[in-house]
């Protein structure tokens, strides 16, 4: 294996830091790093692979740039020294809440808030979920479509779970979002926590309460959903993919969370909660990253910009071309890159899906191809994603659907290999 010693050559990492970072096969590779960060060694091969896909292989002085230019475990702060990255961050979020899921499953707690303890009216629940149910279809029509083939709970609850997402989004992007406070937010975490304890202000609240007390959902992903909305309120620029990792974890990988326990894992599977729990943030990543790319010129118009600055800049590109909107080389180059990204991201998620119950499959397949096909759109509309919507079609839509019953049949990744 050739190794090439990087050592102090990197302006942006500490002597100690690139003590043994080693350069193979165009990875990255630090065991030190390793140890005394607690990086599991599957997430830094990872990073590893993504860095190296992204064509933004380093020569060795430019380790320090691009560890927080591209995607990684490592983040360097601005005296140089190695820091928690967002991805080690949300990691220790997916061991902590594939931990809980282990725990309950092996103990269920006795439940305190007991659906007929909920201050509702007769048939109050079941029109609740009704409710939930009308909402997800007139948003999102082929998921809602989706989510029938799943058991009548299961179905329920994500409707219910769909629902809170969808008034959190609105808060902040809704008719109302000019009036939209920290304060705001505030309350409805309030208002969380409320329902949590079963005591819901309202009756979609209800039909959350409802769903938490059938299922080991924790409250922490909730949490920190509102806590995206709020970095939407005080930010309108990510300077790396660091931050906007963080902030897609924030809006889009708490969703992947919140969905597991109510999906199930295929009591088949062999495959770890843990892994399963990375499939699903990778899902929300995904679909977050392709929602910006598909979103950059209608964003712009609203002051924003989520695309890391510093990948603009190195593209020589700046705020104004993207205000200009106007598709050059430099442009399409650019968005190339963005794209293989969100593509890998996908194919992350792809592992994990197969390892869900089975009924809960085809509807995360149906979206993930759906979601996937906009980064098809981008490029078929010539990465002029500024005054052109990429969009699905009616007829690509509904060839996802068997193509996506055809996968939720395939046996799971984890036991294919012990099958033959
Ligand atoms: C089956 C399935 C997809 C279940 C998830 C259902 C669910 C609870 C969705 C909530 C979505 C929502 C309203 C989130 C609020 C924040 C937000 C709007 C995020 C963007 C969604 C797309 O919305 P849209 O295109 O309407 O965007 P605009 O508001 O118009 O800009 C996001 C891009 C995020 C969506 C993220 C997911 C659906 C996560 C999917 C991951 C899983 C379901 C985990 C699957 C498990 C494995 C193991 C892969
Ligand atoms: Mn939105």
């Amino acid at each position: 294996m050739a190794i090439i010693l990087v050592r102090a050559a990197s302006p942006g990492l500490s002597g100690a830091a690139v003590r043994d970072i080693h350069h193979h096969h165009g990875s990255l590779q630090c065991s030190s790093l390793l140890k005394r960060r607690r990086v599991p060694a599957r997430r830094w091969m990872l990073c590893s692979l993504r860095y190296a896909c992204l064509g933004l292989d380093p020569g060795p002085g430019e380790i320090g740039r691009t560890s927080s230019a591209v995607y990684s475990s490592l983040a360097v702060n601005p005296a140089g020294e190695a820091v928690v990255s967002s991805e080690q961050k949300v990691y220790d979020v997916v061991l902590k809440q594939a931990a809980l899921l282990k725990r309950q499953l092996r103990t269920p707690p006795v439940l305190d808030v007991r659906p007929q303890q909920l201050d509702m009216p007769r048939n109050g629940l079941k029109e609740a979920y009704a409710r939930c149910g009308e909402i997800c279809e007139e948003y999102a029509k082929t998921f809602y479509l989706g989510t029938m083939l799943m058991t009548e709970e299961r179905r329920r609850a994500i409707w219910a779970i769909y629902v809170w997402c969808r008034r959190t989004d609105e808060l902040v992007d809704g008719p109302n979002a000019n009036y939209i406070t920290p304060t705001a937010l505030d309350r409805w975490e309030k208002r969380l926590e409320d329902l949590f304890a079963g005591r819901p202000y309202d009756m979609l609240d209800a039909a959350l309460s409802d769903t938490i007390s059938r299922f080991p959902i924790d409250i922490q992903p909730f949490r920190d959903m509102i806590e995206g909305m709020r970095s939407d309120l005080r930010k309108a620029r990510y300077k790396n993919f660091d931050e906007l990792y963080m902030y897609c974890y924030y809006v889009a990988g708490t969703v992947g969370l919140m969905s597991v326990p109510v999906m199930g894992i295929a009591p088949e599977s062999k495959a770890t909660t843990e892994s399963v729990y990375s499939a699903a943030l990778a899902l929300g990543i995904a679909n977050q990253l392709t929602n910006i790319l598909r979103d950059v010129g209608e964003d712009a118009r609203r002051g924003r910009i989520y695309l890391p600055q510093d990948e603009l800049a190195q593209a020589g590109l700046s705020d104004e071309d993207i205000f200009n909107g106007v598709v050059t080389n430099r442009w399409r180059n650019f968005m190339k890159q963005q794209i293989k990204r969100a593509r890998m991201f996908f194919e992350e998620a792809e592992r994990g899906v197969t390892e869900l119950s089975q009924a809960s499959r085809w509807p995360v397949w149906a979206s993930l191809l759906l979601y996937r096909q906009i980064l098809d759109e981008i490029e078929a509309n010539d990465y002029n994603n500024f005054t052109k919507r990429a969009y699905v079609g009616k007829g690509k839509k509904l060839l996802a659907l068997p193509v996506a019953y055809g996968k939720s049949l395939l046996l799971p990744v984890s036991l294919r290999n012990s099958q033959t």
